[in-house]
């Protein structure tokens, strides 16, 4: 980038926009020094103009028209932090036909139309960032982006949802219900204009499949992630998992081996002993496994106002002093083979609630049935809570998809009995097993 001078169209003054505006007037000095250049914010896009916004800024900067920016030929750089697909997709493909840089947060957007996107970003010869898509401000994408070209990635696991790790961080801590610890990570500036987002798990989905198409140098659709969320989870499931030896967490994990693909974002019961077991609050951790350099993880801040502008500033300062020597990401257009998980075999947990007079009945059956589908009962608990009884039990020796269509058929054949079931990441069952538990 030629000019000393570099004006900044901003979409959004939410929580990153604020941050970003912030980092702005407080490290300017430090920009300047390092990119011998000057940062100008412009024009700021917003929808309600009357809103109050928490940082100062010239009232008259603000404008709810995108033509505003786009028309603008001083600008030569966009940052995109409004979030959602439109009216996002239509200005950031307006603003790189028209010869602008952008900077985006958007996860979705990038996991939906990244191939696009970047393609049309190399055709106008111009550049499209994007770290604080995933991690906050850990600089994950920037590490697969040019640092390991010499490796070939194996796998990818980590925890990528600010908002998920506070809420499970903070029940388990605390044993506040979900739903209350849910509003303070809005109030916090961790969750998504729609909180469903995250706790469904849709955003550690997009995540994942952005690290994925520039981890395996392959085109994964975020549907091609099995997807589930943390809501169903009550304090005594966290309790129960502690008691047990376990913790908690909305994993998100990706495979390639031999042209095969698999990955899938659920909440995960890990051993204490597990290195992502610890990473709690609003911190995210991600661990890339290569065949050269072997494991590498990374935990910061995963979302919130300051680690996400520093993100999206760390992507404008390199877009600034040119980003030398980084390979384009990849998302190629190949789709590749998805393999499914769903033949394996994997320790679970798996927890009923019931009225009380029903709950010897049926737990007799549940323990008689999972037998007789091969797996057996490693622990089981039995506890009364209010007007229900909660039974829950780690069970070993099933595939995935059996016990998977077992819980689905408690719910079909009219049983209401609120059935949870969370997958084991590792698990020495076979060790462990105490017996076939019947009455
Ligand atoms: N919050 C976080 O910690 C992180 C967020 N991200 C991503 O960054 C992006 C922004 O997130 P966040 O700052 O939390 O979001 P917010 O909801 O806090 O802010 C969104 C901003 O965009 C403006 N906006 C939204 N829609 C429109 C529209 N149609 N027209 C004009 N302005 C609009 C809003 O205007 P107004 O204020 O007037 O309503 C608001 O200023 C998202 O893509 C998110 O996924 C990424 C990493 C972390
Ligand atoms: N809602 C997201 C924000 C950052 O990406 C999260 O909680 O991680």
């Amino acid at each position: 980038m030629k000019q000393k001078n570099v004006k900044i169209g901003l979409l959004g003054l939410g929580t990153v926009g604020t941050g970003v505006v912030k980092t702005l007037q407080t490290h300017q000095d430090q920009i300047e020094k390092r990119t011998g250049k000057h940062i100008e914010i412009r024009r700021i896009l917003v929808r309600d103009l009357k809103k109050k916004r928490g940082v100062s800024v010239d009232p008259s900067l603000l404008t709810t028209s995108p033509e505003d920016l786009l028309s603008d030929s001083e600008i030569s750089v966009i940052i995109e932090v409004m979030g959602g697909i439109e009216p996002a997709y239509s200005i950031i493909r307006k603003a790189l036909q028209t010869g602008r840089h952008v900077v985006t947060a958007n996860k979705e957007l990038l996991a939906k139309h990244g191939a696009e996107l970047l393609e049309l970003a190399e055709k106008n010869g111009v550049q499209l960032w994007f770290e604080a898509s995933v991690g906050g401000g850990i600089p994950v994408i920037r590490i697969l982006q040019s640092y390991l070209h010499v490796n070939r990635v194996q796998s990818i696991a980590g925890i990528l949802n600010g908002t998920c790790n506070f809420i499970l961080s903070e029940m388990a801590r605390t044993g506040r219900p979900y739903a209350d610890v849910l509003k303070e990570a809005q109030a916090l500036g961790y969750a998504e204009a729609d909180p469903m987002n995250d706790v469904l798990g849709f955003d550690t989905m997009y995540k994942l499949a952005i690290l994925s198409n520039l981890a395996f140098d392959i085109h994964i659709p975020p549907t091609a992630i099995e997807t589930e969320g943390i809501q169903q989870i009550e304090p005594i499931d966290i309790e129960m998992a502690h008691a047990w030896g376990y913790v908690i967490k909305l994993i998100g994990s990706a495979a390639y081996t031999e042209g095969l693909f698999s990955a899938s974002v659920g909440p995960r019961l890990l051993p204490v002993s597990h290195p992502l077991a610890q990473v709690n609050d609003v911190l995210n951790a991600v661990t890339i496994s290569s065949d050269v350099v072997g494991e590498l993880t990374f935990i910061g801040k995963g979302a919130g106002e300051l680690p996400t502008a520093s993100a999206v500033m760390e992507d404008l300062i390199c877009l600034c002093s040119g980003g030398a020597g980084w390979r384009i990401p990849a998302f190629h257009k190949d789709n590749v083979q998805i393999d499914s998980e769903e033949q394996r075999v994997q320790t679970c947990y798996l927890r009923i609630a019931v009225r009380d007079e029903r709950s010897n009945e049926l737990s007799k059956r549940i323990e008689q049935v999972v037998h007789g589908l091969g797996g057996f009962t490693v622990e089981k608990h039995v506890r009364r809570l209010n007007d229900q009884t909660y039974v829950t039990y780690l069970i070993g020796g099933m595939e995935r998809n059996v016990i998977r269509s077992f819980v689905a058929d408690l719910e079909y054949v009219g049983l209401d009995c609120k059935p949870l079931l969370i997958f084991v990441e590792e698990s020495e069952v076979q060790e462990k097993e105490i017996a076939y538990v019947a009455g």
